[in-house]
């Protein structure tokens, strides 16, 4: 396991946000500076609106700032979004092995990979549920299984305890420890202060568009 900042013997200094300033109509991030370090879990907080999934998109690379810019983003990625669409006629399990061989792992071991992390969040149904017949809080474990399936040196999730029952909540909390302590950085936003708490080693809050 590598040590949390160094892996291949390279130390890394993990992602840094400066300056991040990202105008629509109105301007929603303004000089936002945040560093995510190996083995750290950052939490970002704010009202609706306050701009958390856009800081996440522009971390995650899914959105260019408008000013400012990212340094530090190491592959692999583990994206979860704030709404993750699956609309497709394929498996859980099926989505999760083609997820899986397309980010390079071989076919078994991208199936018992995707089937394992789909029983450790107990997927009602199990792996050959179609992803379109999925009720919310079981989309939302596929959602975080995918993002997981290869190890992530940088975990980015919008809301990941959207709609997960009590059990679910206990793992992901374990599964976004393992990706920090194997020297992974982790990157979140959720409302729930009680959860984003017991997770995170640094809490940042949203306001008006800059970063407390
Ligand atoms: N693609 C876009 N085009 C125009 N405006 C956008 C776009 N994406 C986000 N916005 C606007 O940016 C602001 C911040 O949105 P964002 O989704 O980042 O907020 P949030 O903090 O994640 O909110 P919530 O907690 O409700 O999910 C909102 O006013 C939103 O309407």
């Amino acid at each position: 396991m590598a040590a949390p900042g160094r892996v291949c013997g390279m130390e890394l200094r993990g992602m840094e946000l400066r300056g991040i300033g990202k105008w629509y109509r109105r301007p929603v991030l303004r000089d936002v500076h945040l560093a995510v370090r190996p083995g750290e879990v950052v939490a970002v907080m704010g009202g609706n609106g306050a701009g958390k999934s856009t800081l996440l998109r522009i971390a995650a690379g899914l959105c260019r700032p408008s000013a400012g810019r990212v340094t530090g983003r190491h592959a692999p990625l583990g994206y979860v979004p704030d709404r993750f669409a699956a609309h497709q006629q394929l498996s859980a399990l099926g989505y999760l092995t083609h997820l899986g061989r397309i980010r390079g792992l071989d076919r078994a071991t991208a199936r018992n990979r995707g089937h394992a992390l789909l029983e450790r969040f107990a997927l009602v149904g199990g792996g050959g549920s179609a992803l379109r017949m999925l009720s919310k809080g079981n989309l939302q474990k596929v959602a975080l299984a995918q993002a997981v399936l290869v190890p992530p040196r940088l975990l980015v999730l919008d809301e990941p305890w959207a709609g997960l029952d009590a059990p679910a909540q206990r793992v992901l909390g374990e599964v976004v420890a393992e990706v920090a302590n194997a020297g992974g950085a982790v990157l979140l936003t959720d409302h729930r202060a009680d959860l984003v708490a017991a997770t995170a080693t640094h809490v940042h809050h949203l306001v008006d568009g800059r970063l407390s």
